[in-house]
């Protein structure tokens, strides 16, 4: 992990939180959940003032890579910065933290799916796979959404190294800080479409599934599903929400 780095959110007070709850979380229970659903909740994984402290930091012009307005690429309306690296200690730090624990959930859907890919257990590593085939870009994000504003569905595929998991954390609290602005999951499956609203308060971590997952079909067979995701429009106020993706960029 790096330590040696300037942290820009000066109001991490709660470091050693996130860290126990990470490793106190019930993994089994989270791992039932992405096998049944595709998605899975750690309950308040920051506190309001570490997403406060975040969401403040967009509007700065240092510690960010790129400026992405969504309706210019059709991808919704809104925008959102990709982190430069090194990245905000608490972001790096959830990043090494929480894909120890999904390792070995994305290596199982692998098997599953009789797919060759395996990931390493700990993140540098498979990092290092991505830099070595020119994934070198961050793409750890930050999102802003006002009215009107929404994501549309979609995959957030950079390349040919995929991590089948990724994390986003609701910075904004529903009901005082935006209203509207649902997470919504899609599933394609070849016996019908689905969708599904997550239902997320300030500070939880959601993880769901990137591009596909192994899901039981008839006969208790594992079949592929493809999920999207995307965000609701805001009706009100302001949103902000933390993405973790674990594959770096083209
Ligand atoms: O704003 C959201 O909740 C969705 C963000 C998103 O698309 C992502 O983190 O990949
Ligand atoms: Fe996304």
């Amino acid at each position: 992990m790096n330590t040696g780095q300037i942290d820009r959110y000066p109001s991490h007070e709660n470091v050693a939180a996130y860290a126990a709850t990470i490793a106190s979380a019930d993994w089994y229970a989270l791992e039932r959940s992405l096998n049944e659903h595709g998605n899975a909740v750690i309950p308040g994984l920051l506190t309001a003032a570490q997403c406060k402290a975040l969401a403040a930091g967009y509007d700065r012009e240092q510690g960010y890579r790129s400026r992405i307005v969504m309706a210019r690429h059709g991808f919704g309306r809104g925008e959102y910065k990709y982190f430069a690296y090194p990245l905000p200690t608490l972001l790096n730090q959830l990043r090494h933290l929480l894909y120890p624990h999904l390792a070995p959930i994305a290596n199982r859907w692998s098997r599953q799916l009789n797919e060759k890919e395996s990931y390493p257990p700990a993140l540098d590593a498979f990092l290092a796979q991505c830099h070595a085939v020119g994934q070198t870009g961050p793409t750890p994000l930050i999102l802003q959404y006002g009215p009107g504003d929404y994501n549309c569905l979609h995959q957030d595929l950079y390349g040919d190294q995929v991590f089948p998991l990724q994390v986003a954390i609701l910075l904004s609290a529903p009901e005082q800080d935006f209203t509207g602005g649902q997470f919504v999951m899609t599933e394609t499956a070849t016996t019908g479409q689905r969708a599904e609203v997550i239902p997320l308060k300030q500070g939880d971590a959601l993880l769901f599934t990137v591009n596909h997952r192994p899901a039981p079909g008839k006969r208790g067979r594992l079949r592929k599903v493809a999920m999207r995701h995307g965000v609701s429009a805001v009706n009100s106020g302001r949103r902000h929400t933390l993405g973790i993706i674990f594959h770096d960029a083209c």
